[in-house]
């Protein structure tokens, strides 16, 4: 359980392993930034240098404590949505839909008990749906049920992101609204809350390795209840888990920050494998908020503040294109993400690509 404001579910699973090397993420206060603590938003500023991975605390915020009680219902939603029958998800596959937003599975190469071939799956709702600002497509009955659940939840992770913002900003002595212009919630743009399930399966050196990810976009804010998701530590460079803590989300930084500000911002590496015992044997479910420009925004370094001392390097010769055009390319696996500062991915073949 969470303080008075939050009740969190995470008790009712097995505990995360306490033997295991976890990712060294600090914790920020999301009251603390509320409030303009200099300290709190110098370690915040930090973190997003030097990770790219931070805890975000939401207990102790009126908005962090509406976000935790809407992930905690969202979580019960999208548990109840993938345990509808595969034809009725399938109706709202991507290839019905749009070519991002709906129903997504990757089959894997074995089967449950009733024969069936397991699937790991998601589901990307868009936030202009839900905001208004497009005709929303067509989706499942669970998501018009819950239609306001999702909304607020929306308007929440957008209020806490727009806060981030706000931050980097000042600390990149950036012009007021200088981030927070290309990232109007009522602007058409990628972002989505996705729903997400794995299947219970057995660790494959093949598929963590094709799990491999940077997000694309600007930030990232992800509720999990198990273990799974493993960064790639920048100096060790060893993969370690990162441990889900009740009533803090864990945030990171996408590719678009860092390609705004020209290397100064970490979007790291991470991937989602089978949670180590006790907690292995479980399906497991995790709740992603994810934001991106503006679709019309055109992704290269911005001019100003600290950016501008940032050496010019051969990112800065890509060809540019606009964060739409960016979403597009990378769903169809034709451009690589990772703008990482620090070691990058190796071009490999993939079977499955997908955007983050
Ligand atoms: O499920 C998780 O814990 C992380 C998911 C993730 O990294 C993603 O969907 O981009
Ligand atoms: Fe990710």
């Amino acid at each position: 359980m969470g303080s008075a404001g939050v009740a969190t579910s995470h008790h009712l699973y097995p505990p995360f392993p306490s033997d295991i090397i976890t990712a060294p993420l600090v914790s920020i206060s999301l009251s603390k930034l509320e409030s303009g603590d200099e300290a709190e938003s110098q370690a915040f500023y930090d973190a997003s240098k030097k990770l790219g991975f931070f805890y975000l605390k939401l207990e102790g915020s009126s908005l962090g404590e509406s976000m935790v009680n809407g992930a905690e219902e969202l979580h019960k939603i999208q548990q109840e949505f993938f345990k509808q029958p595969n034809s009725e998800k399938e109706e709202f596959a991507r290839e019905k839909i749009d070519p991002f937003f709906g129903y997504r599975k990757a089959e894997l190469k074995i089967k449950d008990e009733n024969g069936l071939v397991k699937r790991n799956e998601t589901y990307n709702m868009r936030k202009d749906d839900f905001i208004g600002n497009a005709d929303p497509l067509p989706c499942h009955p669970l998501v018009t049920k819950n239609w306001n659940v999702l909304k607020q939840y929306v308007v929440d992770c957008r209020a806490a992101i727009d806060l981030m913002i706000g931050h980097l900003e000042t600390h990149l002595q950036l012009p007021k609204n200088a981030l927070a212009e290309l990232h109007r919630i009522t602007a058409r743009s990628g972002d989505h809350v996705r729903f997400n399930q794995a299947a219970i399966q057995p660790w494959s050196d093949e598929q963590a390795r094709q799990g491999e990810h940077t997000d694309f976009g600007t930030l990232t804010i992800l509720m999990n209840w198990l273990g799974g998701l493993q960064i790639r530590h920048p100096e060790t460079q060893e993969w370690v888990y990162v441990k889900p803590i009740p009533g803090s989300a864990i945030v990171n930084l996408g590719d678009a920050l860092v390609k705004f500000t020209a290397g100064i911002l970490r979007s790291n590496i991470h991937r989602v494998v089978p949670p180590a015992p006790p907690q292995d044997g479980l399906t497991r479910n995790s709740l992603v908020y994810f934001s991106r420009p503006e679709d019309a925004v055109v992704l290269r370094r911005l001019k100003g503040g600290l950016i501008n001392q940032q050496p010019q390097t051969e990112k800065d010769q890509e060809p540019e294109m606009t964060a739409q055009e960016w979403t597009l390319r990378r769903s169809v696996g034709d451009l690589k993400g990772v703008y990482t500062h620090k070691g990058g991915l190796e071009l490999r073949e993939r079977q499955m690509v997908d955007v983050k």
